[in-house]
């Protein structure tokens, strides 16, 4: 990969403790990857822990999908901002005033993160939906909460790469598709129900491929971030 090229593999170091988090980042390399710090790590180690990644020369994609009262939300999003982080993210079923909060705040930052909107966990299929009181096509609903993403003027949204194509197609080119639900021929769906393979992801148009235990859980995690790069190899760059 040239040094001008921006690696959109997101790594989530979704770890119980400190020690194998940092063996494993140390083993990664920053102009390849960057890295998630979701809600497990960031509950047991703070923001000195994505400090210390920071200080590694990674760039941060802090999953925490903030999802309250816009006051709340703007100012959990401006505490980001100050940490420096790259990507931060909010739940886009907290509605356009939160979103329009949080992006309103953000652009007092002098270093704003990219601004993204969580639309349906990619762990859910139609019939988690219909339990929780919105029956329907994932698909349908991604789309209209990515255009509520939009309207606020986040920078992009979460969503399974299984969406990725069509809400390209609603949505355009500027608009930055995030997508987990990754998953390599093979490895193991745990409890992801709504997913792709790395290089059909980059194929339908996701921007960035948030992939966390097909890498982590491996018995060599860098030979699986290796095997994922390869398959996806002329277009894993960007
Ligand atoms: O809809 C969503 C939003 C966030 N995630 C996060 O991505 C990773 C995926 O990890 P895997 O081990 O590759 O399943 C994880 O940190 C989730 O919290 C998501 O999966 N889906």
């Amino acid at each position: 990969m040239s040094p001008t090229q921006s690696p959109r593999i997101v790594v989530a170091l979704d770890y119980a403790a400190e020690a194998p988090a940092l063996e494993l980042a140390d083993r990664l390399d920053p102009a390849r990857c960057r890295l998630k710090v979701g809600k497990e790590l960031f509950t047991r180690l703070g923001p000195a822990f994505v400090e210390r990644l920071q200080g590694r020369g990674f760039e941060i994609f802090l999953d925490l999908k903030f999802h309250d009262i816009p006051n709340t939300v703007a100012a959990a999003c401006a505490a980001a901002a100050d940490l420096g982080v790259w990507m931060v993210n909010v739940h886009t079923s907290g509605g356009l005033r939160m979103m329009e909060a949080a992006r309103e705040r953000l652009s007092q930052s002098s270093r704003p993160p990219l601004l993204i909107g969580v639309t349906v966990l990619t762990s859910m299929d139609a019939s988690d939906l219909a339990a929780i009181g919105c029956p329907g096509d994932p698909c349908e609903r991604v789309l209209a909460l990515a255009r509520l993403a939009r309207e606020a003027g986040l920078d992009g949204i979460v969503c399974s790469p299984l969406e990725s194509a069509p809400v390209r197609a609603a949505l355009g080119c500027d608009f930055l598709l995030v997508t987990p639900g990754v998953r390599p021929v093979g490895a193991s769906v745990g409890d992801q129900r709504r997913i792709m393979t790395p290089a059909e992801a980059l194929a339908a148009g996701s921007d960035y491929l948030v992939i966390g235990r097909p890498i982590t859980q491996a018995p060599d995690p860098l030979a699986a971030l290796l095997e994922i790069e390869h398959s996806l190899a002329p277009d894993a760059i960007i």
